[in-house]
């Protein structure tokens, strides 16, 4: 048996999809995986920021297309780039063990968040870490910074930021962990939605494949995170252009979470956090939606309206 991966081709997605390789040939010898790389919108476009870009599925809809063509069997994803909705006919297989979901913090080894001087430039193009920047260091000049991850860390080399914000978890797969000055607290900096989760995306009703690849990668506590912060997601339909965060701690039957939404300057801020019992992926999805109706209620709602415009 076979079963075709298909994958971006940026060392990130590479890295990722070679691990699920991996962890599927270790457990079922019998099976034979195969990278195929596919070049996405996102990896076309590398100078806009995302929220301006503004297509849902960015980095997923051409790996999508070939899945849904048969030329590929399942597509491995950073869980946090995979749009809440997925087109017909494909779903969320299975769900890898989280790496660090917090954020990085990098300034080649001169400062930690507190004691950059005041109005250093720091570098990040996300909505959300720039809205929570505001409310730490309002003094800051923030200034976009897309590419990829070793593009990102290079441009801090050449000088052009005095600090760059990362995922943590993309910084170590690819080894540059001692590059990393701070590790951001999650109550400081609310991660995204999924960050540090793999996502593995495949065909409904192809059972064999669903089983190999549960079997060899997925891990109980990501799936509950991910279906408690993907809900609260797709509740709030606020994608790339809305700044907000939502982190799903799991342990021993509860899930600790947190969550804002913000306007773009962090004037406006609502945060909700909660402790939920949690046994079942029912029940997750309905913390999620719980929480995200909490601050839809409390003022996402103008939040959304004033920058989705109405709908
Ligand atoms: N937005 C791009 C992206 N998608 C996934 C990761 C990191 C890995 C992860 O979160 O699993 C990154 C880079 C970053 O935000 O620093």
């Amino acid at each position: 048996m076979k079963i075709r991966i298909g994958t971006r081709k940026s060392k990130l997605a590479l890295w990722q999809s070679e691990w699920v390789k991996e962890q599927i040939e270790k457990k079922f010898p019998g099976v034979e995986v195969e990278l195929v790389k596919i070049t996405t919108k996102g990896d076309k476009i590398l100078d806009v920021p995302l929220a301006k870009i503004g297509d849902k599925g960015l980095f997923t809809k051409e790996i999508e297309e070939a899945m849904l063509r048969g030329e590929v069997d399942i597509a491995v994803h950073s869980l946090k780039d995979v749009p809440s909705k997925l087109p017909d006919g494909l779903t969320l297989i299975a769900f890898s063990k989280r790496e660090d979901p917090r954020d990085a913090f990098l300034s080649c080894g001169k400062y930690t968040l507190e004691t950059l001087p005041q109005g250093a430039t720091v570098g990040t193009s996300s909505l959300r870490r720039k809205a929570q920047l505001k409310i730490l260091r309002p003094d800051l000049n923030i200034k976009d910074l897309r590419g990829n991850v070793d593009t990102r860390i290079r441009k801090l080399k050449e000088g052009q930021y005095d600090a760059i914000i990362l995922a943590a978890a993309g910084v170590k797969r690819l080894g540059w962990e001692n590059e990393i000055d701070q590790i951001l607290p999650v109550d400081k900096m609310i991660p995204s939605v999924s960050q540090g989760i793999l996502g593995i995306e495949g065909r409904e009703g192809d059972d064999e494949i669903i089983r190999i690849v549960r079997k060899a990668v997925n891990c109980k506590s990501s799936e509950i995170a991910a279906t408690v912060e993907r809900a609260f997601l797709r509740t709030v339909e606020g994608g790339c252009q809305v700044p907000l965060g939502c982190y799903a701690e799991v342990k021993e039957g509860k899930v600790h979470v947190r969550a804002f939404i913000s306007d773009l300057n962090g004037e406006f801020f609502y945060k909700e956090e909660g402790v939920f019992r949690v046994n079942s992926i029912e029940e997750a999805d309905r913390v999620g939606t719980e929480v995200a109706e909490r601050l839809l209620s409390a003022g996402g709602r103008e939040i959304l309206k004033e920058l989705l415009g109405e709908k």
